[in-house]
């Protein structure tokens, strides 16, 4: 297929303006007809591919020249050179063929492709110029090199057909084989492509627009290979019925793409073999967590700038890379099939019973090696005699891994010891067939063993007749010479030689003929050294390539069994993520969940990161059995959104198929987990928050189901009080009445508690602290971090505020003002009769239903009906944080300012007039962030 039509989008990496390193270089397009062959070939391999930086071999060097050699020079620090002919002169720089991976990683980092184009000819057997062929061009989403591969983490290039409903996403590992096809609407592939963020994304013309969350290379691929005759050709090469595998022609024209550009990549060479397993696969197959809620309850990265634990890091006990890879994929995708679930946990269970067993298993997988990288090297022919050796090593744990399982009962595991293949044909073979301890390079000997092939044997035993004649050559001679200094050797250049010193050459024999004349001695041969000279050299050359044409046998031989190679990989896998939980479970006291209730119902549940991190972890409750969405209040950093994390994570581990932190847990198989947390996390994305966080809500109400969990942490913070209390109000009703999700709302606004009280299937938590009261002090707060039933009294944010080191000036003013409101509330209480008619906070409901109709709906506009807004227009009055009255930071100083009759000092002015001078609408989270921490400077160096 070609690619070289100029289609591709340009790499991110150099400016608008610099000339392009990739592609042809102008100034040898122009001097076309005069370039020398050799930078003739090198043009016409940057114009077939227009989209790559073309790393050109001459000898031991990849050369880049012209623009591509300028930027070759920068992003890699190699000296830029120039190479002078008749026709001009061109910069040249040039990276060493031997050590190309740490600067190939470079230019991929720096954001381009490179087209490596090897020299196909061996230099002395071409006759003029070298034959040169692109054998590789390597990007971010289909580097194969183990050098340029990030560790044990998957790496996917993904390819995008289609639109609206009908838009596909397929992926490959290139490095493993492992492709997989999916469709649905935009959002739903958008959803899946950040779930696995691939680094190199592909767009057939008809491809929306998508607004990524990560990083990739985006290329606008040949166009060509998307359509659909071309496609279902494609696919054809690797799966006999194609219309089997994919359902729409978005699915085949997306497939068809990835698998074109894939061979394209690796040198165009026909259908990767590797690639025997195309599978189609739908999202709700698995239970579905979104980019945002994967990234919240670090699953696999830290949130915390300090880098605190992940979940994968928590749990992962396991010993291979294979293994490694599997873990991950499950934590990304835990399954929804309940049976499946079960046989995990039946798996874990046997092997927490059976520690002799696990323990041995264990021991065995940490020798096996890369068993799916390996495999696609020797299906690429690009495996070595040491991978050879490796795959033999991982083969030779396979029988003792079944022997420790013959003991084994339940069938999910008698099921995964059946399924491990010995494959001892390939091991004998290899076994057979490698030595041991081979080298690097497969072309110069030294691979085969002895006994495997006769006549390698024959001409091996003739080439050490021959050296063993000449090494006896030098007693033999000195005796017949009499010459006591003589001397056998052997160079480059001359090969082998008898050498005697200049006062001895008077008892040279007639038969020594003269080769070589040093300052000392002169150096001789004989014709019969000569002849065991050339026999030797023949017999080692003829068994070098006889090696090589040995090993490539070998190596094809075991590619045949590529698939049962692969099938064992697959288990492998499997029985290390199911020992290492297993191994997770004994070591940390996790239980095995129950599956397959109608509710959570969690005892004494634990935070999997965060009980290896405190001291002191206090396990809490969850029961959501008499009713599914819990109102939880609490101070700042009492332990709101640990507890809520801790009951996802705690569903996630479960549908993974591991045990779970708890001390016993019963769970629904949840479809999705949606999660939505404090818009104060969200700094560091640079994004409005507000909007941000409305989007997310957006998402959450419009796709969540009874089967989801949904984790409300603090919404609607990040706008004005009055709005941020209805929002959330109408949120936790709409999720209550219309989504019947198991939800956990977080929240500072107090009044929300009420909710907990007025909805049927709605009910209060709280987290309490102790507070300490002295005579004449100020109380003391201790947090216990434990949950208990109904609406938290108080919040304690002012006592929070003293302890984040928050100046005591302002700290007691805003004591008086939570002790003014708490007066103020107390009286409206009496003179309202308990009755409070707030424009949202205090709404009571009837029946269970809102007064309007969730989102957008009269309950949560907070201006509408009957909101007059008067002193008991007040929101929560015990809100953190949020200042008095309105909420608003204004208002706030204008508070602190007429409170403080004057009495201010010079910092707290200036902080008072730099805060009144900022236009909040017009700054960013981040530049807020600075203004914060330069004010609260200010007010510390005054201190
Ligand atoms: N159950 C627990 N046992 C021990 N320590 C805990 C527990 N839960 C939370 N913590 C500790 O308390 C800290 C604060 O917890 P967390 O962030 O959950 O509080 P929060 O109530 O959500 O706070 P905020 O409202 O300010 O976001 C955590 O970083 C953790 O170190």
């Amino acid at each position: 297929m070609n690619h070289a039509d100029g289609t591709a989008a340009p790499a991110e990496a150099a400016t608008d303006d610099a000339p392009r390193p990739e592609g042809p270089p102008a100034k040898m397009v122009a001097a076309r007809e005069e370039l020398t062959p050799m930078l003739s070939q090198y043009l016409d391999l940057c114009e077939a591919h227009p989209d790559a930086v073309v790393m050109f071999q001459v000898g031991d060097f990849y050369e880049a020249f012209c623009e591509a050699a300028e930027e070759v020079a920068r992003v890699c620090e190699v000296t830029l050179t120039k190479r002078e002919d008749s026709t001009g002169t061109y910069p040249m720089a040039g990276i060493p063929v031997d050590n190309a991976a740490s600067y190939l990683e470079a230019l991929l980092g720096a954001g381009y492709r490179v087209a490596v184009a090897d020299q196909v000819e061996d230099a002395e057997e071409a006759s003029g110029l070298v034959d040169r062929a692109v054998t590789q061009v390597i990007t971010p989403g289909t580097v194969v090199d183990d050098e340029l591969l990030a560790g044990a983490t998957a790496t996917y290039l993904g390819a995008v057909a289609g639109s609206g409903e009908e838009t596909a996403l397929a992926t490959v590992d290139v490095s493993t084989g492992e492709c997989q096809v999916t469709s649905g609407s935009e959002y739903e592939v958008g959803e899946e492509l950040d779930r696995l963020a691939p680094a190199e994304l592909l767009c057939a013309p008809d491809a929306p627009d998508f607004e990524l969350g990560f990083e990739t290379m985006v290329t606008a691929a040949d166009a060509d290979s998307f359509d659909a005759d071309a496609a279902r050709e494609t696919l054809s090469a690797y799966v006999s019925a194609p219309a089997s595998v994919v359902e729409t022609g978005s699915e085949l024209r997306a497939v068809g793409g990835l698998l074109d550009y894939a061979e394209y990549t690796q040198g165009d060479d026909g259908p990767l073999s590797y690639v025997s397993r195309v599978r189609r696969y739908d999202p709700e197959q698995s239970l579905q967590l979104d980019a945002t809620a994967i990234r919240s309850l670090e699953l696999f990265e830290s949130r915390s700038p300090s880098g605190g634990g992940t979940l994968v890091e928590a749990v992962d006990e396991t010993a291979c890379a294979l293994g490694r890879r599997r873990l991950a994929a499950w934590l990304r995708r835990p399954s929804v099939d309940e049976a499946e679930i079960r046989r995990r946990h039946d798996a874990v269970a046997e092997l927490l019973d059976r520690p002799m067993a696990r323990e041995t298993v264990r021991d065995h997988l940490s020798e096996v090696y890369d068993l799916e990288r390996l495999v696609s090297r020797v299906s690429r022919e690009r495996a070595n005699a040491r991978d050879l050796r490796a795959l033999k090593t991982t083969l030779d744990a396979v029988p003792e891994v079944r022997g420790a399982l013959s003991e084994v009962e339940c069938d999910s595991l008698c099921d995964l010891r059946d399924s491990l293949d010995e494959l001892a044909d390939v091991r004998e073979l290899v076994g057979e067939a490698i030595r041991p301890d081979p080298p690097q390079e497969i072309t110069e000997g030294g691979v085969i063993r002895e006994g495997f092939d006769a006549e390698l044997d024959e001409v091996r035993a003739t080439e050490r007749e021959g050296r063993e004649w000449v090494s006896n050559l030098e007693a033999r001679e000195r005796e017949r010479t009499g010459i006591d200094s003589l001397e056998v050797g052997y160079n480059q250049v001359h090969g082998y030689y008898i050498e005697v010193t200049n006062p001895n050459l008077d008892r040279v024999p007639d038969d020594y003929t003269r080769r070589q004349t040093l300052k000392n001695s002169e150096r001789f041969y004989t014709p019969e050294l000569k002849r065991r000279e050339d026999e030797i050299l023949s017999a080692a050359e003829r068994a070098d390539a006889m090696e090589y044409d040995a090993f490539t046998r070998v190596r094809a031989d075991v590619a045949a069994e590529v698939e049962r190679l692969q099938s064992l990989a697959d288990s492998l896998a499997t029985l290390d993520v199911l020992t290492t939980f297993a191994a997770v479970a004994a070591g940390n006291d996790y239980v095995r969940p129950e599956m397959g209730a109608d509710a959570v119902e969690i005892e004494a549940g634990r935070h999997p990161v965060v009980e290896r991190t405190q001291g002191e972890f206090v396990p809490n409750p969850a029961d959501f059995s008499d009713g599914h969405v819990a109102v939880v209040t609490g101070p700042n950093m009492s332990g709101k959104s640990t507890y809520m994390r801790q009951v996802a994570l705690i569903c996630v581990l479960a549908q993974a198929g591991s045990f779970v932190p708890a001390r016993a847990a019963r769970l629904p198989v949840l479809d999705r987990i949606f999660t939505r947390v404090g818009a104060s996390d969200d700094i560091a994305g640079g994004q409005s928050t507000f909007m941000r966080e409305m989007a997310e809500l957006t998402d959450i109400l419009h796709n969540a189901t009874e089967d989801s969990l949904v984790l409300l942490d603090e919404v609607g913070r990040g706008t004005s009080t009055t709005d941020g209390l209805a929002i959330a109000r109408a949120t936790t009703e709409f999720v209550h009445d219309e989504v019947g999700a198991t939800t956990l709302f977080a929240t500072h606004y107090h009044d929300l508690t009420a909710l907990g009280e007025d909805l049927p299937d709605a009910f209060n938590l709280h987290f309490t602290v102790e507070k300490t009261e002295r005579e004449g002090q100020e109380p003391e707060v201790t947090f216990l971090h434990r949950v208990a039933d109904g609406p938290s009294s108080s919040s304690y944010g002012v006592e929070v505020a003293k302890l984040a080191g928050v100046p005591p000036t302002v700290v007691e003013r805003a004591r008086e003002y939570v002790r003014d409101a708490d007066s103020t509330e107390t009286d409206d209480e009496r003179s309202q009769s308990g009755e409070s008619d707030t424009p949202v906070a205090a709404q009571t409901r009837t029946n269970g239903r809102a007064d309007g109709d969730g989102v957008g709906g009269d309950g949560a506009d907070g201006d509408d009906g009957d909101s007059d807004d008067g002193a008991d227009g007040t929101p929560a009055t015990d809100e953190p944080g949020d200042g008095p009255r309105d909420g608003t930071l204004a208002a706030y100083v204008d508070g602190i300012e007429a409170a403080e009759d004057g009495s201010t000092t010079d910092a707290e002015d200036d902080v008072l007039a730099e805060i009144r001078s900022l236009d909040v609408a017009g700054t960013t989270p981040l530049e807020a962030l600075n203004a914060l921490d330069r004010l609260k400077r200010r007010l510390d160096d005054e201190a």
